[in-house]
């Protein structure tokens, strides 16, 4: 019997080999956290992250062929095959602070694999990590075992999104796996690529020298998000000049050499990943002493955070230039729909933004926790602390309670719920201080349906 090892229950450690134990039942996989409430929740009938699909799969396997624990070390020694699926956030402190990866969470994981293995292992970069990261995990794995163990390493980047986790993942574009161009890495790399094929059609697992593989995913995540902000800055266009965001990304889109997908005008993208890996890349083109492509990278997050603020200003200004003491209703704190996940949410700068202007902000989102925004909003470098979010910020229940007595309503994630269907407007507008305004952030609303009930209408990329 095969047996992986994955370090890292978080959100991909988990469903991706979540997904490996479901489509391989004589593969042993045993998911592995330092953090012994992830693990708990793991084991429970509460998963620690909300993904449509996942419980089934999890309920179905675990016990069986799939485990999650804190022992690491154990796992670590029964495993022919070690995915690293830790964090790589970007470093807070020190060199490259603000903009490289903190790779100390990987330096960790490999030095205590090569601390307690005792037979030959294949290691996996799952993490999302600077090119080269795999020399540097080599360097360490060969330094500190001194039983003569042989290790392979192999890049296998994640391209699972957030929310269609479970679908990406049983039916993906495809699968890199990239290796050392030698005799023992091919060998490594196809042991993982007949896994992977158990499911996936062989020509959609792609493989391929280890450099471009790691560079591959920095690269698809800077060209995604690089469509968003390009998208975004054409809004800008679109407000001050009457052309419809919509219809414009409609027209590129169906242009079959652009395509349609990831040209959605919105508040500025979020998660945990866009901003961090195109930092990661500015940061590498400028080890590479390659400055004007550190730029050219850069400038796409700069447009993030200028979307973010103008969308600000705009309901400032909309509002008579003031929102002091103004109940406005966010809905929508999770950085896109069908996930309770925050990180880098454009719904945290907006709050803390509106807060600054001594707004009444009154949040609601269907999946993400009251302690979980509290949280949020009072994280150094937010903006807004403890005293802040005590006066100025109320959690509610449902968005009927949210809106009741606001000025204004701010669309900030696409659930499904806040759409036309789903949502009485009429009532809410009954509800809500005059004149009404709601503010779509995501485009997801009947504009003029909406000024039909009497509401005040303003849309990103779109003038009134
Ligand atoms: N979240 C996403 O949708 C995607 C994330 N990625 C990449 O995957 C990597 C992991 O991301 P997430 O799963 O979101 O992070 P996460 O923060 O949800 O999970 C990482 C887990 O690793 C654990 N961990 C850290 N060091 C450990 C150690 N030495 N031993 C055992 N456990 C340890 C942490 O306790 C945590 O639970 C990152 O590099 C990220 O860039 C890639 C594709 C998608
Ligand atoms: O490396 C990662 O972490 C992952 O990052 C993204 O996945 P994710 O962040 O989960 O979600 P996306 O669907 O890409 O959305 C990211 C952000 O962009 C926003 N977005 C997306 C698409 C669009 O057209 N417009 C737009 O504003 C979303 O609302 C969200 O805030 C990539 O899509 C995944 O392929 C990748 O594996």
């Amino acid at each position: 019997m095969v047996n992986i090892c994955c370090i890292g229950a978080g959100y991909v450690g988990g469903p991706s080999c979540a997904v490996i134990a479901y489509k391989c039942h004589d593969v042993k996989v045993t998911i592995v956290d330092l953090n012994q409430a992830r693990i708990d929740a793991w084991n429970s009938d509460h998963l620690p992250i909300y993904e449509p699909g996942l419980e089934e799969i999890v309920f179905e396997r675990r016990g069986k062929n799939l485990f999650f624990s804190t022992d690491v070390d154990q796992a670590i020694i029964d495993a022919d095959l070690i995915f690293v699926s830790v964090n790589t956030p970007t470093k807070k402190s020190g060199m490259g602070a603000g903009m490289a990866a903190d790779l100390a969470y990987i330096e960790r994981a490999t030095r205590r694999i090569a601390q307690v293995a005792t037979s030959p292992k294949i290691v996996i970069e799952k993490s999302t990590v600077p090119c080269r990261t795999a020399q540097s995990m080599r360097t360490i794995l060969e330094a500190n075992s001194n039983k003569n163990i042989r290790f392979d390493i192999l890049s296998n980047p994640e391209f699972l999104a957030e929310g269609t986790a479970i679908k990406d993942l049983t039916n993906p574009d495809r699968v890199l796996i990239g290796c050392l161009q030698t005799p023992e890495g091919f060998t490594a790399q196809q042991k993982l690529v007949d896994i992977y094929t158990r499911w996936i059609p062989q020509e959609r697992v792609i493989t391929m020298n280890l450099w471009s593989s790691e560079l591959s995913k920095l690269a698809a995540n800077a060209l995604l998000a690089q469509r968003i902000s390009s998208v975004n800055a054409l809004s800008a266009i679109c407000e001050a000049t009457g052309a419809d965001v919509d219809e414009v990304a409609y027209a590129c889109g169906t242009d079959s050499r652009i395509g349609p997908k990831f040209l959605k005008a919105s508040v500025g993208f979020g998660g945990s990943c866009f901003q961090k890996d195109i930092l990661n890349l500015v940061y590498l083109s400028e080890q590479l002493h390659l400055p004007e492509v550190a730029a050219y990278w850069k400038a796409v997050v700069d447009m993030n955070e200028f979307q973010k603020q103008r969308f600000t200003h705009r309901i400032v200004r909309t509002l008579f230039n003031t929102v002091t003491s103004k109940r406005i209703a966010m809905l929508g704190f999770a950085f896109k729909k069908d996930t309770g996940d925050t990180r880098e949410s454009a719904a945290i700068t907006l709050c803390s933004y509106l807060i600054q202007e001594h707004a009444q902000v009154a949040i609601y989102d269907p999946k993400v926790s009251h302690k979980q925004i509290i949280m949020d909003l009072t994280e150094p470098g937010v903006g807004t602390n403890e005293t802040d979010v005590e006066k100025h910020v109320s959690i509610c229940n449902s968005t009927y309670e949210a809106c009741a007595g606001a000025d204004a309503i701010v669309i900030c994630t696409e659930w499904d719920e806040f759409k036309m269907e789903h949502t009485d407007y009429q009532k809410i507008f009954e509800s809500m201080n005059k004149p009404a305004f709601i503010f779509d952030g995501r485009l997801i609303l009947d504009a003029p349906k909406l000024r039909d009930i009497g509401f005040r209408v303003e849309t990103i990329g779109k003038s009134v």
